[in-house]
């Protein structure tokens, strides 16, 4: 199958799919910044073709990529637990609520403040991305940081169930990672794969008996 053809059979899988209703974590590195900004802008850019509103797209940053499998666990658990707090908070509210229900009835009315904008969506993240650039230097350090980070990466879906998309660009020279940031210094741009990782991570939210 060429590359085209790949892409191609990605995007067909990809059409259709309503993200309006998630809510998304993006974790990337400050480690290369200047191509892991325009992956980080992909990514963001295909959740909200997808329809993920901005508010519910949550984006933090670590110092490099042998970061980004715990950063990335610690804020889905966060968010997870959040949404265990919330019903216990829900059910204050509602007490609350009727507290100031019978008070207006009764005449003493308690106003409340109403936030107005755009709030985000309560409750654990539906899928998480984790964007990074590794360069291969002159020692094994490469080396060992990807295998480390490909697994950690891994291990943070299958121990929180939240899918955790990959998307760590592993290359020899810069110019590799420029060109799968779609910042190629050639006449060729190159594809940005940040657009690959934000469709996959709708595309795995949503995924369903
Ligand atoms: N060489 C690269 C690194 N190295 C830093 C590590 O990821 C890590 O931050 C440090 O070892 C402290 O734990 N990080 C990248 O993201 N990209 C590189 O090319
Ligand atoms: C991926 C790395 O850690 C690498 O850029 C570090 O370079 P070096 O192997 O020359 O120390």
């Amino acid at each position: 199958m060429s590359s085209s053809d790949f892409h191609k059979g990605v995007k067909e899988a990809s059409r259709g799919l309503d993200g309006s209703g998630l809510k998304i974590l993006i974790v990337h590195t400050r480690w290369n910044s200047e191509i892991v900004d325009p992956l980080v802008k992909g990514a963001q850019q295909a959740l909200e073709a997808h329809g993920v509103q901005r508010q519910n797209i949550v984006i933090r940053d670590v110092p490099g990529a042998y970061e980004l499998p715990g950063a990335a666990q610690r804020l889905v658990r966060q968010s997870q637990q959040q949404s265990t707090n919330l019903v216990s908070n829900v059910v204050d509210d509602l007490m609350t609520a009727a507290g100031e229900l019978s008070a207006s009835v009764r005449g003493t009315a308690v106003t409340g403040e109403s936030s107005g904008g755009a709030v985000m969506k309560q409750g654990p993240f539906d899928a998480a991305i984790c964007i990074g650039v590794l360069i291969k230097g002159s020692t094994m350090h490469f080396e060992y940081i990807a295998d480390a980070v490909s697994h950690g990466i891994m291990r943070v879906g299958l121990d929180t169930a939240v899918p955790t998309v990959f998307g760590v660009l592993t290359c020899l020279n810069e110019e590799q990672a420029m060109v799968r940031a779609g910042i190629g210094r050639g006449d060729d741009k190159g594809h940005n794969h940040g657009t690959d990782w934000g469709t996959a991570a709708v595309e795995m939210a949503l995924l369903e008996l």
